[in-house]
């Protein structure tokens, strides 16, 4: 990833021709960060995706995950990103949530709306949460009622097989392997006729929860699956390993994700050109 990626930045400083390069049709990659770093990745590759939406289609529908992803947005509310993006085109959805009220601390609304959706200016009107007021098949039936009429007002696009087609989905990943709210082993899992569906006998508390099916998962123009884990071979990866475990930057890391920096990879960056980078960084040894 390190090379090629800084390559194609150096040679396009354009950020919207970034764009164009990495999120191509058909492009797939993982790619491993720190958490610091992901979190950085993340809100350039968002920001690179708005953009191109906006500009293309002059909406941005963004379906998102709860638990731990919303911590890896946080970058997106600070600048550069607070003020470039066009958080008056965004349209965000919940990929599941759990039908708890919105001002309960299970909620997904509430952990987006912490930690990410109030720190910036998206239209209240453009948030679709569900309707907490509501059990669990309700709140499914109404929330695909939504999506439809969105669907039909060309908010959101469609795929060729007429399912709604969000222009990112932000998806985490629970340590049982579950996805939005599809658990493994679930029948839910089989859904192929519904876009939203909803259980009642959630393994992971809460058990009352409406999610996105399959087929409406994979119809989207972009899915980013946004998986961390404790890193645990720093005695096998010497330094990489050990700036990974503290969560500060390794160098060539670094060089790696920032189009910015126009060093190559053979000069390690100074203190002064992280800390231009990374407000969070208080210092680097
Ligand atoms: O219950 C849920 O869990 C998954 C995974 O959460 P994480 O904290 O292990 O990252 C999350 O993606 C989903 O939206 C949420 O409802």
């Amino acid at each position: 990833m390190k090379n090629s990626r800084n390559e194609k930045r150096s040679q396009h400083p354009n950020v919207e021709t970034q764009a164009s390069l990495k999120w191509e049709k058909g492009y797939k990659n993982v790619e491993v960060f720190s958490k610091e770093h992901l979190a950085v990745s993340l809100a350039y590759d968002v920001a690179q995706l708005s953009t191109k939406f906006t500009k293309e289609r002059g909406a941005f529908t963004v379906a998102m995950s709860g638990g731990s992803l919303i911590k890896y947005l946080r970058k997106l509310v600070d600048s550069p990103y607070a003020e470039t993006i066009d958080w008056s085109k965004w349209h965000v959805f919940w990929v599941d949530e759990r039908v708890v009220p919105k001002d309960n601390l299970e909620s997904n609304y509430k952990l987006a709306n912490d930690g990410f959706l109030s720190k910036v200016p998206i239209p209240p009107l453009n948030v679709y949460s569900i309707d907490d007021s509501l059990p669990p098949d309700g709140a499914a039936d109404v929330y695909e009622t939504t999506l439809r009429r969105l669907v039909t007002s060309n908010v959101i696009a469609t795929s060729t097989n007429g399912l709604p087609k969000f222009d990112l989905m932000l998806l985490g990943m629970g340590p049982d392997g579950h996805v939005a709210s599809l658990f493994p082993g679930h029948p839910l899992l089989n859904e192929d006729q519904k876009w939203i569906s909803f259980l009642n006998d959630s393994p992971k508390q809460p058990p009352e929860r409406i999610t996105f099916t399959f087929p409406v998962i994979n119809a989207s123009s972009n899915v980013a699956m946004v998986v961390t884990r404790e890193f645990t071979t720093s005695s096998k990866d010497g330094r990489r390993g050990r700036a990974l475990e503290q969560n500060v930057p390794y160098s060539s890391d670094l060089l790696a994700l920032q189009p910015s920096i126009q060093r190559s990879q053979e000069q390690t960056p100074t203190s002064k050109d992280l800390l231009a980078l990374q407000p969070s960084i208080q210092r680097l040894a």
